[in-house]
């Protein structure tokens, strides 16, 4: 049986390996098909087993094969896990940033929740389109909370203004202030399919090119109003002596530009600046209130001391106009009950004597008591004066910092907080009153190039100057105030329109006849000026807003110039 069956069994086994064989290379190309685009060098390797498969290649070279495809596969493998934590270290970092943009708590929820889902590695590449996609809408409602947080107040309004200037450079949207964000995460996913929006881009590459050169460019629009504004805030935050060289290094950097992430570490060390300074100041107060609340105590151990000693002395006094009416008590009945004459004189003698005694101690202890009073009495007013002239300083110095808050460092004028004060103040007074009120707004022309051609500090010495020029031509009644970078505001109350486009005139052909020099070079400077007259049914923003459309008129029209925003 083992002779005769060999062949049949032999050949048929030999047909069925051969159709499995035939089978098994198919689904290894197929499979290798699948595989494809995990990563370059396995892709090398899995076309060539494709082509070996495919021609038929003899088993000892397929086997040759076997190594390198093995080693392609684990390396794949390695920058899949690398590029999954990645991904992972990107997704929770974006997060990380939502969260500390204090979006609405359902969608901080939403964020704890989104990032919990991250959970196993092996599993991102397959959740990662779906986890983005609800990530963006996250992002989108959180950026746009923050935006709505900010949308109010005079920071907004110049963010407005900038953004107004620029609307012919097409208008930032949330996206566009989002697209740093997205783009690290698109960046450090690199192996993770992309969301559907990508996938779309992807089919469409001219256009993907031209969206993200558009974003750099309005990221850039928009990282430049983020460093003026944290310029302005850095001149104008009230920092100790400590800090100053902090403050100063921090404005060197963002006046040199900074990136994404420059600006993360640059936010966190100004709040470190602000908190620092906050720290101090609070310390300082909370150490003035302890020791008042020091002083306070003495003061109030001094006066039960004085009330007990003073009812402690009322009490022996009492004690002593007791034995004194007994002993005068004692005398009269002596005197009633006396028999002799002899006895009745040294009787009423030694009384009387013993009397006198005790007077006088009575005497000798008001005195005592007196003076001890009066020495505490006078101990109290010291202490109270002491207390007021402490007092005094600590108002002063509440005030002098209540003044410094409203001073632009820089410049020495009123700065946004003071210049608003002001505004309200002469507001509220045409309002009551009536009459004339001018209201400026005052731009440096191209001041960004004076930056950029003679740096930042001679853009500083520019504004100081300007500040000093303007403030030395503008009447004692007029304020003058920096409104925020390179701008200020001029309020000129009692002042026709007709005289104000004089004075105006004036301030701007005296500041381009100027010569302002940096490092003994001369730095052309000249200014654009808008103003308006208070009309009735004016508020200060509508009065504003005029004026600023108009000095925005005055800079399309040429810059250097004055333009008038007439009412009827
Ligand atoms: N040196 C200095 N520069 C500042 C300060 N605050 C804002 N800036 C800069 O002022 C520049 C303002 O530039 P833009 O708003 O583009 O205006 P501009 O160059 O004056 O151009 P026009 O207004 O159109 O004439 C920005 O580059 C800000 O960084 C500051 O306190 N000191």
């Amino acid at each position: 049986m083992s002779d005769t069956q060999p062949n049949t069994h032999g050949s048929s086994r030999y047909f069925e390996s051969e159709e499995q064989t035939e089978l098994l290379k198919r689904g290894l190309v197929r499979v290798s098909i699948a595989a494809a685009g995990i990563d370059p060098l396995l892709d090398k390797r899995l076309n060539e087993l494709r082509r070996a498969l495919r021609s038929d290649a003899p088993a000892h070279l397929l086997g040759e094969l076997l190594p390198d495809l093995e080693r392609a596969v684990l390396a794949a493998d390695q920058n899949r896990q690398q590029a999954s934590s990645d991904t992972s270290k990107a997704v929770h970092k974006l997060i990380e940033q939502l969260q500390e943009c204090e979006p609405p708590r359902e969608v901080a929820r939403a964020l704890r929740a989104l990032e919990r889902q991250l959970g196993e590695l092996a599993e991102l590449p397959r959740k990662l389109p779906s986890l983005l996609g609800e990530l963006q809408q996250l992002q989108q409602q959180a950026l746009q909370h923050s935006e709505e947080q900010s949308s109010s107040g005079l920071w907004s309004r110049l963010l407005r203004r900038k953004q107004r200037a620029e609307l012919q450079a097409g208008p930032l949207s949330d996206d566009e202030v989002a697209a740093p964000a997205a783009e690290q995460a698109a960046q450090d996913n690199t192996v993770a399919s992309p969301p559907p929006e990508q996938e779309q881009e992807q089919e469409q590459p001219a256009d993907s090119a031209s969206n993200i050169s558009g974003e750099e460019q309005h990221f850039s629009q928009l990282a430049a109003h983020i460093e003026s504004i944290l310029l302005r805030l850095l001149s104008e935050l009230q920092v100790l002596e400590t800090q100053q060289a902090a403050r100063d290094r921090l404005r060197e950097q963002v006046s040199k530009g900074l990136n994404w992430y420059e600006l993360t570490a640059a936010l966190d060390a100004l709040c470190d600046l602000v908190l620092g300074a906050q720290q101090s100041r609070q310390a300082d107060f909370e150490r003035y209130l302890l020791q008042l609340n020091e002083r306070l105590s003495q003061f109030q151990g001094n006066l039960e001391e004085a009330q007990n000693s003073y009812s402690g002395s009322l009490d022996a006094e009492r004690e002593l106009s007791g034995t004194i009416r007994g002993q005068v008590q004692v005398l009269n009945d002596s005197v009633r009950d006396a028999d002799d004459l002899s006895s009745l004189k040294a009787n009423v003698e030694a009384r009387l004597n013993s009397l006198l005694e005790n007077i006088d101690k009575a005497r000798e202890l008001r005195e005592a008591r007196d003076s001890e009073v009066a020495e505490r009495l006078s101990t109290m007013v010291e202490r109270i004066q002491a207390m007021e002239v402490e007092a005094q300083t600590f108002r002063h110095h509440l005030e002098e910092q209540r003044q410094q808050a409203l001073i632009d460092s820089l410049t020495g004028l009123a700065n946004r907080s003071g210049l608003q004060q002001r505004m309200d103040e002469e507001f509220e007074r045409w309002q009551r009153y009536g009459g004339r009120l001018l209201l400026v707004v005052l731009d440096v022309d191209h001041f960004k190039s004076i930056n950029d051609r003679f740096g930042h500090l001679a853009g500083d010495k520019v504004l100081r100057l300007i500040a000093q020029q303007v403030s030395r031509r503008l009447r004692k009644t007029d304020f003058i105030g920096r409104f925020g970078g390179e701008e200020f505001v001029i309020l000129m109350p009692g002042v026709s329109p007709e005289q104000g486009i004089v004075a105006l005139e004036e301030l701007r052909s005296g500041i381009e006849g100027t010569p302002f020099h940096f490092k003994s070079e001369p730095v052309p400077v000249t200014i654009s000026l808008g103003f308006t007259e208070f009309t009735r049914g004016d508020s200060l923003d509508s009065a504003f807003d005029r004026a600023d459309k108009a000095m925005y008129q005055a800079k399309e029209l040429g810059r250097n110039r004055v333009v008038h925003a007439a009412t009827s």
